[in-house]
């Protein structure tokens, strides 16, 4: 694997290549060696680690792509081991002295559905939660950004890492020839050696530019007792789900504040070691995808309110986008805060957990906070 500057990384990133930046790293993949799908995401976790062990002499020895909310034949699992990929350090220090990159203007912003839809939708999930016997579910709304020339994802990928310091900044081609890029905060799984990391995040409160109310959103957040429960489920789940796989897990005793610079939320660091080194980080993405931050729990229950309540497909948001190598090591970030581009048009996505005190006003404008991250860098105001 080829080493370049961030900085030089991300000027290189082109419609179609695959594009992470996080904390301490940087990686760009670009071109198709071998492509790998499958609708059902341990098979594809096989089939890649297969192909990254049997050797592959003239690529590097990686995968990167992206799990889909819910696998079909037109969402399947789809990763990719590139042609070519080159990995650097941080980007975020040297992007103090970029300017921002126009976008261009909209000829047409429509929410999906309407706002009064979303909010009956969320009145229609709390009663289904006492009838169904569920404990969360997460619904989601969308928003189509419409322009009259073609849109760059170049320029919407360099905004939305000069904006966001921290998480998980993406850029990643699907199979149906569209771009999912985003801002994620939420890392699903990371693997280094035994060394396995999951930060799970659910519990949100707008940020806000009057510090005084900012502090007031992050004290009511810590200090909600529905948003603890909300993050609670979540928390649970994810242990669970990891525990049979390590031999040692540490679960903090309650979440932390996180912020990023459209929200507060509540999350939690869950480290683990695992038993059998042999298991690769899109293994444990798939056995943890999707958790109760993007669906809700029970799991079948709750995706199978999620398809009667929305009016439109999640592709591959709310799924995972990440890296696997021959090692098995890998990070998969949560596939929130981001938007699917297309030729001339964008379609941002935002979701909100619901629980049984859940106001569907409330609800609908914490959707309209966390759509924030990507308008901001469209250069365009708050829903
Ligand atoms: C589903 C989304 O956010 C999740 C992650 C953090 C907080 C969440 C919440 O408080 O509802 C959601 O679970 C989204 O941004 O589309």
């Amino acid at each position: 694997m080829n080493t370049g500057s961030p900085a030089g990384l991300l000027s290189r990133y082109r419609r179609g290549d695959f594009f992470l930046a996080t904390a301490d790293r940087t990686l760009l993949a670009r071109g198709v060696h071998t492509a790998i799908t499958d609708v059902d995401e341990f098979a594809l976790a096989d089939r890649v680690g297969a192909t990254l062990r049997d050797g592959l002499a003239d690529a590097p020895r990686l995968a990167v792509g992206a799990l889909p909310f819910h696998s079909g034949p037109d969402t399947p699992g789809h990763l990719v081991v590139p042609a070519e990929a080159e990995v650097s350090g941080a980007v975020h220090p040297h992007t103090v002295a970029w300017s921002r990159r126009a976008v261009g203007n909209p000829v047409d912003v429509r929410p999906v559905p309407e706002p009064a839809r979303h909010v009956q939708a969320v009145a229609s999930a709390v009663d289904a939660l006492a009838a169904r016997d569920l404990r969360k579910v997460v619904l989601a709304r969308a928003l189509d950004v419409e322009f009259g020339e073609p849109v760059s994802p170049e320029a919407v990928l360099h905004n939305l890492v000069l904006d966001n310091d921290r998480g998980y900044t993406f850029a990643t081609g699907l199979p149906n020839g569209a771009t999912l890029l985003g801002a994620s905060p939420e890392l699903l799984l990371s693997r280094h050696g035994r060394t396995v990391v999951s930060h799970p995040h659910a519990g949100s409160a707008p940020r806000s530019p009057d510090p005084d109310v900012d502090e007031r959103n992050a004290k009511a957040l810590l200090a909600s007792r529905k948003d603890h429960v909300e993050h609670g489920v979540l928390t649970e789940a994810v242990v669970e789900t990891l525990r049979p796989y390590c031999r040692r897990l540490h679960v903090p005793s309650g979440p932390s504040l996180v912020s990023t610079p459209t929200m507060w939320h509540l999350g939690t660091t869950v480290t683990g070691e695992l038993s059998d080194p042999a298991v690769t980080a899109l293994h444990l993405a798939a056995a943890l995808h999707p958790t109760p931050a993007i669906c809700g729990t029970p799991t079948s229950s709750a995706r199978q309110l999620v398809t009667e309540l929305e009016t439109f497909d999640r592709g591959y948001y709310a799924g995972a986008v990440g890296w696997v190598d021959a090692k098995g090591d890998g990070e998969w970030a949560v596939s929130i805060r981001c938007a699917e581009v297309t030729e001339h048009s964008l379609r941002l996505y935002a979701g909100g957990g619901i629980m049984p005190e859940s106001d569907p006003r409330t609800e609908l404008e914490e959707t309209s906070a966390k759509f924030a991250t990507l308008l901001r860098a469209m250069g365009l105001p708050q829903e």
